[in-house]
């Protein structure tokens, strides 16, 4: 991966929104749904039943994964006149690059799965090259961290990174995030076992004890020393030595540890308690991470969206990236103006994946981009510093 910033000018998004037009004067329709319930629906008739479950399902009566996303509709933006907000500037500089706009692919540990040709991780990073917009590649992915990398032309990627209980192949995969070029390691902290999740339950499917998504693992020097063996002759010794490493229930008393792995920034992921915020600055973290998962991982939780002010607040400065329940360029900029510094797209991406590659990515990402700049233009916010919970009105 180069240093050199993508080819993209941090401006003008809206634009897609003319290309489209325009296209459409020569009889040319968007290939793929310009509205999120579309996109939905067509991903989920796309999608092997299975994929799709485990993708689109969450915890329990999935009462939290909704809650993530409503909770946008209790917020309006107030629309300023006079601004001549002609130009817009999304652009962000984050863990020393500039991001064209302040929007990032979370990770998703099934993406592989999701794309036709079962290569959703690097069409992801591909669609990261095409639009500069940054991707966050999970520990779970079809294709090695290394292999998605190289895929990201530019583009900046953050590896996230599944803590496993052996510390030195937690070293091992750091390390090689490190080698491909990563500008950040991201630790999720929510996921070291899986929460209550009906939909997969009753189908009995859980991919990566298929053995799905677990490339990082059998690539992994100290992983095959720790199997004793080429996983290719033990299939299923790889995958049982995957679910004794795969969680690891951290402690505070670990984070100087987490620290020391990397000189690369440290994010962590799931961070929704203002205390815990705070306890992760004091440790030395260089950004949190405002996330429920997207409400997979415990139902009856609050919405990742109520609980970003407070995070920002105790952050004391730190960037706050965030997720979970955003679904349109609208709701970007409602978690900007809460204070995020980034905000991450999960299913809708992957959703897009499942239609069409990274095609499907590309017109994802372009079309969220493209509200969120047509909001800031209609609005009269041109930049992120004019997002403040000032542009913000409650409603009842
Ligand atoms: C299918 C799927 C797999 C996921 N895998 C991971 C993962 O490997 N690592 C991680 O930190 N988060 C993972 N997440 C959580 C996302 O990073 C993000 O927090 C969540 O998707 C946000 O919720 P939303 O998609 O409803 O907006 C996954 C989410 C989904 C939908
Ligand atoms: O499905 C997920 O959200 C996820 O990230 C995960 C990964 C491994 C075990 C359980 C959940």
């Amino acid at each position: 991966m180069s240093d050199q910033p993508p080819p993209h000018p941090p401006t003008a998004f809206g634009n897609y929104q003319n290309d489209i037009y325009l296209r459409a004067l020569g009889g040319v329709l968007p290939d793929h749904p310009m509205a999120f319930a579309e996109l939905e629906e067509r991903a989920a008739a796309a999608l092997p039943p299975s994929v799709w479950s485990y993708v689109a399902g969450g915890a329990g009566d999935e009462a939290t994964q909704r809650a993530n996303a409503e909770a946008f509709g209790r917020w309006g933006l107030y629309p300023r006149m006079f601004v001549g907000a002609k130009e817009r500037d999304l652009s962000v500089e984050l863990f020393g690059r500039r991001w064209p706009a302040p929007l990032f692919m979370a990770p998703i540990g099934v993406l592989g799965l999701c794309a036709q040709d079962g290569h959703g991780d690097l069409a992801a990073a591909r669609a990261a090259a095409a639009t500069g917009v940054p991707m966050a590649a999970s520990t779970l992915s079809v294709d090695p961290l290394e292999d998605v990398a190289a895929q990201l032309g530019g583009a900046p990627g953050l590896f996230q990174l599944y803590t496993p209980t052996d510390r030195d192949l937690a070293a091992s995969l750091v390390h090689r995030a490190e080698q491909a070029g990563y500008t950040a390691v991201v630790v999720t902290l929510d996921t070291w076992i899986t929460g209550w999740r009906p939909r997969d339950l009753a189908t009995g499917n859980f991919p990566q004890l298929r053995g799905h998504c677990l490339a990082n693992y059998l690539t992994d020097p100290v992983f095959r020393r720790l199997l004793g063996r080429d996983p290719r002759d033990d299939p299923q010794g790889a995958v049982l030595l995957w679910t004794q490493l795969f969680g690891n229930p951290l402690t505070w008393d670990d984070l100087p540890w987490l620290r020391s792995l990397t000189k690369l920034p440290l994010v962590v992921k799931g961070i929704c308690h203002p205390e815990d915020a705070r306890r992760a600055r004091d440790g030395g973290v260089d950004a949190l991470y405002c996330s429920n998962h997207g409400g997979r991982q415990a139902n009856g939780g609050l919405p990742a969206l109520t609980a970003l002010p407070g995070v920002v607040e105790a952050a004391g400065g730190l960037p706050v990236l965030f997720d979970s329940g955003v679904r349109s360029g609208a709701d970007v900029v409602k978690a900007l103006a809460l204070g995020a510094t980034a905000v991450g797209l999960g299913r809708p991406y992957a959703y897009g994946c499942a239609l069409g590659g990274t095609d499907g990515i590309v017109h994802v990402l372009k079309s969220v981009l493209a509200e969120a700049d047509l909001v800031m233009a209609v609005d009269g916010y041109p930049t992120l510093a004019d997002l403040t919970p000032e542009a913000l009105h409650p409603l009842p």
